[in-house]
């Protein structure tokens, strides 16, 4: 288990000891026994007859937080004072704010940065919107819009539910990439209307992030939103995750050399993830993707609601193959998840081919645990920070947005994402890979820099850039 999850699941223990009913020791035993570790402990007061302390207390599991308090409450001479979980301490009046970049100390400031001065710089924009770039925090500024339809796998859990995932991805775009961007999770789950809210609040951004809405809406509105807007709009759950996994495929396959066109790849669950991470793998050479979802794998003869999986049938299955997953996944060299936690199992992967690649990326809980298959697997990724091998968005969409913020791109099109996917596979060199270390982590400092190299070549090549940094790699 890695120290992450350790600390993710900790709790941090107020108790007030009685000196002569109880020995801390008494405590430490009671606190192990239910599953806990001590990993600190901090004296709040001490008197002759009792103290009072901090004790936090790692778990293996989040269920054994009940046990251990319960533990130490039956001891005598014990009080509990407080409870606290270090991830809700996280969370306390949310995790991000706005910070003016300078102070506003006397009236002339005042007068400058708000009224009347300000009004100099607003006919300056309205006689030239471009100036907005220049003259308002558009040029690094994102919104990460959600309508908390699909957030993480928890499905539709609503707006303000979806609120601490946006806001982590703003810490995030602002801690790796220096942009600013914006958690705004909408009251609506009508697809015209998204279209619409997110068209009229774009004057103030740089970028659209989409994220976590769910399929087959999320199609529209992205499309509708790059064909509307002049800036770049990017489901981050299509495009982010399908870079990722491409460039963590890309590795892989060196470590089992296999080829991506001798591949058969069963990809489970057909949504917003799963169609772009097929997607990017056709277009990467891939002949044999076979798509999954609850009524198991999606054939061309099949009749589907769903036109968006009528299509994804149409350019995927070349055998036919039917049945569930437990049936197709025979024979398999690649598990793409991006469904739901647990649907994968033992069995399953001792079917796979020879050297299975396994990518359980259903987040919070994997598609398989890595325990569960450590012996058969010949590489294995979740989308989890407390494993190995994380294949999460996050790799991609702070370097992707500092690269089209940086040149003003209209759009981020195939070229940019594939060229985003060799940067990131291009940081691990191939006397450092091996089975635990396929993709580089989210820590790495040279991710945003070599994804933001190659995607403003990309851009420029392709003619959607409006600026060319100036830079030597960029002339
Ligand atoms: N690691 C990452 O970077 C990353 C990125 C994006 C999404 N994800 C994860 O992938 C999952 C899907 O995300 P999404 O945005 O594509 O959601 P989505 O709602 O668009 O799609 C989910 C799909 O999975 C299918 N599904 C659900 N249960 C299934 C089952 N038991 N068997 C087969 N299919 C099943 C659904 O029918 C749906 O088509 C989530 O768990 C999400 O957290 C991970
Ligand atoms: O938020 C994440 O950790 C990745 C991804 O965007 C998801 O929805 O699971
Ligand atoms: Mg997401």
């Amino acid at each position: 288990m890695g120290q992450r999850q350790m600390e993710g699941n900790s709790i941090i223990l107020r108790l007030e000891m009685r000196t002569t009913e109880v020995h801390f020791g008494d405590v430490a035993g009671a606190i192990a026994e239910a599953g806990g570790d001590i990993v600190a402990i901090d004296v709040i007061s001490a008197s002759r007859e009792s103290s009072t302390r901090d004790l936090t207390v790692a778990m293996t599991d989040a269920a054994d937080n009940r046990r251990i308090v319960e533990a130490v409450t039956e001891l005598p001479g014990v009080t509990v004072i407080n409870v606290s979980d270090r991830t809700f301490l996280l969370h306390l009046g949310g995790k991000i704010e706005v910070t003016p970049k300078t102070r506003i100390s006397n009236r002339e400031d005042l007068s400058r940065v708000y009224t009347p001065d300000v009004a100099r710089v607003c006919h300056a924009i309205a006689e030239e919107p471009q100036k907005a770039y220049s003259l308002t925090i558009k040029r690094n500024t994102v919104a990460v819009v959600s309508d908390g339809s699909a957030v993480l796998g928890l499905g539709n859990i609503g707006p303000h539910a979806a609120m601490p995932v946006m806001e982590g991805k703003a810490m995030l775009f602002k801690q790796f990439a220096e942009v600013d961007a914006f958690p705004i999770c909408l009251e609506t789950q009508d697809t015209e209307e998204i279209i619409r809210t997110v068209k009229a609040i774009a004057p103030a951004f740089g970028g659209i992030n989409l994220e976590d809405i769910s399929s087959p809406r999320c199609f529209e509105i992205e499309r509708r939103l790059n064909e509307e807007l002049d800036i770049p709009v990017f489901h981050d759950d299509q495009h982010g995750t399908a870079v990722v996994l491409y460039a963590s495929l890309i590795s892989a396959l060196k470590l089992v050399d296999k080829q991506i066109e001798d591949l058969k790849i069963v990809v489970c669950g057909i949504g917003a993830a799963g169609v772009a991470c097929s997607r990017i793998l056709l277009s990467a050479g891939a002949r044999n993707v076979i798509g999954v979802d609850r009524e198991g794998a999606l054939v061309r003869t099949n009749l589907y609601d769903n036109p968006v999986w009528q299509q994804y049938a149409a350019m995927t299955n070349p055998n036919m193959e039917t049945g569930s997953l437990q049936d197709v996944i025979a024979g398999a060299d690649v598990f793409i998840g991006v469904s739901k936690g647990g649907v994968l199992k033992r069995s399953d992967v001792e079917k796979m081919a020879k050297d299975p690649i396994v990518f359980a990326m259903a987040n919070p809980v994997p598609e398989i645990m890595p325990a569960e298959v450590e012996d058969l697997v010949a590489v294995m990724a979740t989308g989890r920070s407390d494993y190995p091998n994380q294949i999460n968005n996050v790799l991609c969409f702070p370097g992707m947005f500092r690269a089209v913020l940086d040149c003003r791109a209209t759009e981020i099109n195939e070229p940019m994402k594939l060229a985003a996917a060799n940067a990131i596979a291009s940081v691990i060199s191939d006397e450092e890979r091996n089975k635990f270390y396929i993709i580089p982590s989210v820590f790495n400092e040279r991710i945003v820099s070599s994804i933001r190299k190659q995607v403003i070549q990309a851009a420029i090549a392709t003619g959607v850039a409006r600026r060319i940094p100036k830079e030597k790699d960029f002339e």
